[in-house]
Order: structure tokens, then C-alpha cells, then sequence
């Protein structure tokens, strides 16, 4: 598998604390991957250095076949250059409807001036209804956003990052906040997002991880303790004593 996202040797201080120690490993083009650890093991500060929210202080991240260098690009440029990222909490705009949510991600690499003179073409209403499609709310184009439950703000919000079309899909903690039902079609969700680009799924529900069927990286203390299968990681007895054995 040829990797898409290849981190290599990241090490990142605060305060003199390092929170993410000598990290490497790889995500293929088109791969579902999980990422769990304890509170603190770097999770949130990984996804951060790879939007270039976070610097860090060695070590590098390449992206795409061309293995451009993460590192010296901002957070616009990595976003254009193809990595997505879905924030725990939707931030979509309660007072528009779905359609009209979906239509602003379409524009939104656009200039502000241009957005407000812009009108949408037919080909970019079939690809909002397309979009809609992908995540299960085609039914729903015209309803108001706030009005959709937990669950149907969160596929919104992936919507709205598909329509930029990453080729890397950050997602922080899905299934918190959702119901059983929502969670289980969430998760045929994200499996089908990953046949067409990658997904890196942060989670801490490990029922939800294992319906993904997926490779599993488990980081503790910044670095990668554990990668395999759910069976095979949640069997080391490293694992279960920094991670599974608490509480
Ligand atoms: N801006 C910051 N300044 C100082 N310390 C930070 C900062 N960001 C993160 N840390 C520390 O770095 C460590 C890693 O934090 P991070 O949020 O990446 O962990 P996490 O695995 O996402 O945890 P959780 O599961 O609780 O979200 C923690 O000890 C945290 O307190």
C-alpha cells in the first residue's frame, strides 16, 4: 500500500512536556484507520500538526505522491491540498437549510466578495444533492439545519468537508453524542468514505472502532505503542495496561 500521509520522527514540546515523542507511522491512499490512546496520549496534538495548526519542533509530514511537506504550508494550504478535518462539535449554520449549508462548503475557497455575487449552476445543485446522498440526507435538502438531530448535524458537516474533496479525512470522536442507531450508520459511513479517500477516525468507543473493522493505532505518551487489528492491539498486555485496564 503506497501511503498518502507519512509522519516521520515528530516530536512537539509545550512547556518543556513533550507531548508527542519521536511519532511515525503512515496512512495508505484510501485506508480506514483508528487512532486510540488515554487522555493526553496526543491524539488531538497529531491532528493538529497535521492541519498545520500545531508546529512541531521535529520530524516530518508528507502527503500525496508527490510527498509534499505538510510542514511548511498553513492552514489553508494543507486544507486545499487535500485534508479535511471534523471537528467533535457541527458547526453548521443552524438557521440555513441543508442545501443552502451545502452550497456555501462548495463556494468556500472562493473569494468573500465573489460568494456574495455568486449564484449556483444546476451542475452545482446536483453536486449538493450527490453530497447529500453520500451521507443520508438527501431526504432532507430543505430542511432547516437546526432542525436535524445530533447525528444528522455531524453527516452534514462531513458533507460539507466532502465538497471540498479531500483525499484525507480527519474525524475527532464521531459517536459521541449519538444514538445507537446513529452511531451504527455512521459507521457504515466512514467505511464508505474510506473506499474512495483515506479516513482517520479518533475514537474513544471501542465498540464504534470495532464495527470499523480497521487497522488501529494506539498512542500513549505521544508515540505509537501498539498498531494491528482491534483483537490484535486490544491483546497486548501493553495496551491493556496503560489503556484497557483503567477504570
Ligand atoms: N497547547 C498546549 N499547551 C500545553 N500543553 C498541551 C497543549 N496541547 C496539548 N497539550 C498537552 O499535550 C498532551 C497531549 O494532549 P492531546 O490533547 O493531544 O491528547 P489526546 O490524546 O487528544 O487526549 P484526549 O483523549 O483527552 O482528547 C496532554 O498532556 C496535553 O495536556
Amino acid at each position: 500500500m503506497t501511503a498518502l500521509l507519512e509522519v516521520s520522527g515528530v516530536s512537539v514540546t509545550f512547556d518543556g512536556f513533550r507531548a508527542i515523542n519521536n511519532l511515525s507511522f503512515s496512512i495508505g491512499d484510501a485506508e480506514l484507520r483508528a487512532i486510540i490512546g488515554p487522555n493526553g496520549a496526543g491524539k488531538t496534538t497529531f491532528m493538529d500538526i497535521v492541519t498545520g495548526k500545531t508546529r512541531p519542533d521535529q520530524g516530518s509530514v508528507t502527503f500525496g505522491e508527490r510527498s509534499v511537506s505538510l510542514l511548511s504550508m498553513n492552514e489553508a494550504q494543507i486544507a486545499r491540498e487535500g485534508v479535511g478535518r471534523k471537528f467533535q462539535r457541527p458547526t453548521v449554520f443552524e438557521d440555513q437549510t441543508v442545501e443552502a449549508n451545502l452550497i456555501l462548503a462548495l463556494k468556500a475557497p472562493r473569494s468573500p466578495w465573489r460568494v456574495l455575487l455568486w449564484k449556483p449552476q444546476a451542475s452545482d445543485l446536483d453536486r449538493v444533492r450527490a453530497l447529500a446522498d453520500e451521507v443520508g440526507l438527501a431526504d432532507h435538502l430543505q430542511r432547516k439545519s437546526g432542525e436535524l438531530s445530533h447525528g444528522q448535524k455531524q453527516w452534514l458537516e462531513i458533507a460539507m468537508l466532502l465538497a471540498q474533496e479531500p483525499r484525507l479525512l480527519l474525524v475527532d470522536e464521531p459517536a459521541a453524542g449519538m444514538t445507537p442507531a446513529e452511531r451504527e450508520q455512521t459507521t457504515t459511513l466512514l467505511v464508505s468514505l474510506a473506499k474512495t479517500r483515506a479516513v482517520v477516525v479518533v475514537e474513544h468507543d471501542m465498540e464504534f472502532v470495532r464495527r470499523l473493522k480497521c487497522r488501529v493505532t494506539v498512542l500513549h505518551e505521544g508515540s505509537v505503542l501498539a498498531e494491528g487489528s482491534l483483537d490484535h492491539v486490544t491483546r497486548d498486555p501493553q495496551v491493556i495496561s496503560v489503556y484497557l485496564g483503567r477504570g
